[in-house]
């Protein structure tokens, strides 16, 4: 039995964390640890914690994002389906600004990425339906959709190759998307 977590800082975008939990399966299923707080706590800034949770349940072909803020860290994961999750650096003195990276989520890893301030986060769901969860650490109040910024999922200096051309988006999301293609 473990639970220690196989955790790694991306190669391709600074700050952004790659955390693996052991997974044990039966004949009936699995079962696994998405978080113990002295191995994960440490990886935000001092005097910082995960203070809030939050799910969002999505059916096979949405794509929510690309969204950020300036304050928000978030640690985030499927718990059930599968997803392409993909971090952007919005950072604009960052070397690898605009660039992403993509993981794909899965029972099968269960992994959960770590994602800094300034950073666009945004996933694609590939099964049928999944539920996402973020652990949320910032100071202060929530931002919500009204204080993030939104980059249209297919902004062409970002490029992210995802699996569909015909995503559901929401309205906010596609509003970003028409603006992009200049309507
Ligand atoms: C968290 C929460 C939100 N809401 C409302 C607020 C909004 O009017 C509406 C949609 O929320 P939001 O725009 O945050 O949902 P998404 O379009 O999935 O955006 C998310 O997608 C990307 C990937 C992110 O990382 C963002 O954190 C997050 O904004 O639900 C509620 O009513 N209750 C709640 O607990």
């Amino acid at each position: 039995m473990s639970f220690d977590f196989e955790i790694t800082e991306s190669k391709k975008l600074k700050g952004v964390m790659i955390i693996k939990p052991s997974i044990s399966q039966d004949r009936r299923g699995t079962i696994w640890t998405s978080f113990l707080k002295e191995q994960i706590d440490k990886l935000l800034p001092d005097g910082l914690y995960f203070k809030h949770d939050k799910f969002s349940e999505s059916r096979g072909n949405v794509l929510r994002g690309i969204h950020g803020d300036n304050k928000s860290w978030k640690l985030v994961t499927s718990v059930y389906g599968e997803i392409h999750q993909v971090v952007v650096d919005c950072r604009k003195d960052s070397p690898t600004y605009l660039q992403w990276e993509e993981f794909i989520i899965n029972k099968d890893n269960q992994q959960l990425i770590l994602i800094p301030p300034m950073m666009g986060n945004s996933y694609y769901i590939s099964s049928e339906n999944a539920v996402y969860h973020y652990k949320l650490a910032y100071d202060g109040d929530y931002i919500d959709a009204d204080g993030q910024f939104t980059f249209a999922w297919n902004d062409p200096n970002i490029a992210i190759k995802w699996p569909t051309k015909t995503p559901i988006l929401s309205d906010r999301d596609m509003e970003a998307h028409l603006k992009q293609e200049g309507k």
